[in-house]
């Protein structure tokens, strides 16, 4: 008998190409999702080398980060460098024959939406793309990190990628989510909890009642923001919500093939018994909805909580970042989170931009209306979140309440295009990242789930969503 293995030693050693005697392996990789950010040097490397892309059916390129959000954008890209760029992967992907979404294309959407929604992204799967937030795909039981530019051009030569194997970790949350509490108050508690360094060199395996109770959107959720507690990856193993989630996708087996795929994705589990090196575990049951302070993931707190006091904090080094994160962020330690007044609101990204965020969003501001002294967006995620979502008749809704409905896009997760804060405006963000300038220059961020982004419109400051009626 084998030793038990974890769902991350298996897919890792199922793709395992060559491996040198110092660890090094070569992987081969199933998927590679490719956005206008981080390919244009990879796209060039390959000309001046006359490189053809060795697999480009797995390769799948999309328009995300630079397009405008507004209904204008038929009319073209009016930001110079942005136009640059989008019209460099348009033309990329025409010369190297690879499958491109473009910014008019009902498909197109954050990468991280479109390759679950096509059913691009499959259990057990290696997925590789330039950017961080590729955990997003463990959500499915795949095998899913980020790369840099220059393994953008490794993938796209070779569809094989150079990895060291990481650690294992496994983050369980047992018992069930309080009402209000949703998937993105667990991964805020838990990178709260281990810190954005605690992931460092591990690849987390989330399990327990709470995960398996979760939607394939909350998973994504979870999946999505690993990277900010450091880890390589996330995983989540598929289960019959994956297999129900992906049956029919565009892109998904079918036929014989389909069922062949399902025997093969149901050994992807861990062994009983199998080894990880770092053992976390959380009680969902006892989660409140979280907010965050300061400029860094980690920085959270219960939305009854007050601003934290760094002078609490006797490492130096730790107090004096803290001191300046709420410098920055313009908070006085001991305001209580409920008494944050905001300036802004803004509902999408790649981690809560999903029809089920919509409509979580949708059902907590029905009928009511956007603070006056609030400018709140909700950017669909992709195209086809945006066609449901309208199909449901909640644009109808949000735009009755006020809040503005946008074209699909990261619009202002990042301040790439033409969304952003101005200095010093406060925003309540269903994103990922806080960090300092990350939603406009000086801006100021504070994570939360959508449900209590949507109630902070509405109040024009933070509110216990456990309260709202
Ligand atoms: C622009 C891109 C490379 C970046 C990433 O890698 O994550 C972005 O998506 C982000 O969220 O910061
Ligand atoms: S939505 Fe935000 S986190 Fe996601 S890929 Fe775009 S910029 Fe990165």
């Amino acid at each position: 008998m084998s030793a038990p293995r974890t769902l991350y030693d298996k897919i890792f050693e199922d793709h395992v190409v060559d491996r040198q005697d110092d660890g090094t392996c070569l992987l081969y990789i199933d998927r590679h999702l490719v956005h206008e950010v981080t390919s244009p040097q990879a796209f060039e490397g390959l000309r001046l080398s006359g490189r053809k892309v060795r697999h480009p059916e797995k390769t799948l390129a999309v328009v995300d980060h630079n397009v405008s959000t507004s209904p204008e954008r038929k009319f073209g890209i009016k930001n110079e460098e942005s136009r640059i760029q989008v019209e460099a992967l348009a033309k990329n992907a025409k010369d190297f024959g690879v499958e491109y979404y473009s910014e008019n294309d009902i498909r197109q959407g954050i990468v991280h939406i479109i390759g679950p929604e096509q059913g691009f992204t499959l259990p057990g799967m290696t997925i590789v793309c330039g950017d961080s937030h590729t955990s997003t795909h463990g959500a499915f039981g795949a095998l899913a990190h980020g790369i840099g530019t220059s393994e953008v051009e490794h993938v796209l030569a070779t569809q094989t990628l150079i990895q060291r194997k990481a650690k294992n970790m496994l983050v369980r949350v047992d018992g069930q989510l309080p009402d209000g509490v949703t998937a993105k108050d667990i991964i805020l508690a838990i990178i709260g909890e281990i810190g954005t360094a605690g992931g460092t060199g591990y690849v987390i395996e989330y399990a327990g009642e709470a995960i398996r109770a979760l939607s394939m959107e909350g998973r994504m959720t979870i999946c999505n923001m690993s990277i900010e507690g450091g880890a390589r990856a996330g995983l989540i193993a598929a289960d019959e919500t994956t297999f129900a989630y992906v049956k029919d996708k565009p892109r998904a087996p079918k036929g014989a093939a389909w069922d062949a795929a399902l025997e093969y994705w149901k050994t992807l589990q861990s062994d009983e018994g199998a080894h990880f090196d770092k053992v976390i575990v959380l009680d969902a049951a006892k989660l409140p909805p979280i907010v965050s302070w300061g400029s860094s993931p980690e920085d959270v707190v219960s939305v009854q909580g007050i601003v934290p006091n760094p002078d609490d904090i006797s490492d130096e080094n730790k107090r004096t970042s803290k001191q300046r994160a709420l410098d920055y962020m313009g908070l006085t330690p001991g305001t209580k989170i409920t008494d944050i007044s905001l300036d802004r609101v803004f509902i999408g990204s790649c981690t809560n931009g999903r029809i089920e965020d919509l409509r979580a969003v949708a059902k907590v501001v029905e009928g009511k209306t956007v603070s006056p002294h609030v400018d709140a967006m909700i950017v669909p995620g992709s195209g086809l979140v945006k066609e449901q979502a309208e199909a449901e008749g909640l644009d109808k809704i949000f735009v009755a309440a006020g809040f503005d409905w946008r074209e699909p896009g990261c619009s202002m997760c990042l301040a790439m295009n033409d969304d952003r804060l101005k200095p010093h405006e406060r925003c309540a963000s269903t994103s990922n990242r806080n960090f300092e300038g990350r939603q406009g220059f000086k801006g100021r961020t504070h994570l939360v789930s959508p449900a209590m982004a949507a109630a902070a419109a509405i109040a024009g400051h933070f509110v216990d969503i456990r309260e709202w009626k």
